[in-house]
């Protein structure tokens, strides 16, 4: 045992997952206290690293949030909303931090992560690499510098695996645009077109979705004027990066009080 800040992956079998637990085993400012998969899954009760298909690591796989959460400093997840919301209220009633990297909440799911947020640090992004959080403050400032004779419009492309979308980093980025223009983006968004739509709205924001093959996530906004476009664009092609900022979340927030936090806070962007 040491005193680094011991660590649970949920959804260890997930992509994430996985990437996850091979970023903190390599870390040496974290250790790995244990994986969570649901109820029913092969790979409980099994060592990490064997079920990984690699060697052991000496921890487990469990189906007990509570038991595990309970000798973690955090919990970082990746995994689905539902689950997620479940797992916010283990790691408050734990008081460990919660890292959150699902995407596709409901505002009812928001809402009860806000209240778990109460009793723990939640530190809660759709994207967590540096290059996307970065992309932000950009897109927030070209859109605040222009007006609305520039259409907006957020473009992602993910891997055919994936099952909400818009992604939540193009909901990110959507948000950091409106926010540049001084809007709310559920009064500007437009997401779905189809057929006859009538002329595009002047002050839309939209949003197009690509699927396909194993596209690891790559957003680009584009801000379109008469005779000429800007395009800000981040590509992603290593899923680490987003291990690396999550593990960094979690250390950040070790001396930090109850609240939800980003990852521009984690960064200090
Ligand atoms: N914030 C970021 O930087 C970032 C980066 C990549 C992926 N993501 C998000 O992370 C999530 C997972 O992505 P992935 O590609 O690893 O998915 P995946 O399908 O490969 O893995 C999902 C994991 O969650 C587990 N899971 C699903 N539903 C569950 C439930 N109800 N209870 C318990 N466990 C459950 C699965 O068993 C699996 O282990 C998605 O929401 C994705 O959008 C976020
Ligand atoms: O693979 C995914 O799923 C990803 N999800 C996040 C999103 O929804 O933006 C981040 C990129 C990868």
């Amino acid at each position: 045992m040491t005193d680094l800040p011991g660590i649970v992956i949920t959804g260890a079998s997930g992509r994430m997952g996985q990437m996850l637990i091979r970023t903190v085993l390599e870390s040496d400012r974290a250790r790995l206290v244990g994986a969570l998969e649901r109820l029913g899954h092969e790979w409980v009760g099994r060592d990490i690293g064997e079920a990984m298909g690699g060697a052991r690591v000496g921890a487990m796989v469990s189906d007990d949030p509570l038991e595990l959460f309970a000798r973690a400093q955090a919990v970082i997840d990746f995994t689905a909303p539902e689950a997620t919301v479940e797992y916010a209220a283990l790691a408050a009633q734990a008081r460990a931090v919660h890292v959150i990297g699902t995407t596709g909440f409901s505002e009812s799911h928001l809402t009860k992560i806000a209240a778990a947020a109460h009793h723990s640090t939640v530190v809660r992004a759709g994207n967590m690499s540096l290059g996307v959080n970065l992309l932000m403050q950009l897109t927030k400032k070209v859109a605040a510098a222009l007006d609305e004779d520039y259409d907006i419009e957020v473009i992602e492309a993910h891997h055919n695996r994936k099952v909400d979308a818009p992604s939540g980093t193009a909901v990110m980025l959507g948000e950091a645009a409106a926010e540049g223009r001084g809007v709310r983006l559920d009064d500007v968004s437009d997401r779905a077109r189809d057929g006859i739509t009538g002329a595009r709205k002047r002050g839309d924001i939209g949003f197009s979705v690509i699927r396909g093959g194993d596209i690891v996530g790559e957003h680009d906004v584009l801000f379109a004027g008469a005779g000429e476009r800007i395009v800000l664009r981040h590509v992603a092609s290593d899923r680490s990066v987003f291990a690396r900022g999550a593990l960094r979340a979690a250390l950040w927030g070790q001396d930090k009080g109850p609240g939800q936090y980003d990852m521009v806070d984690v960064l200090g962007l």
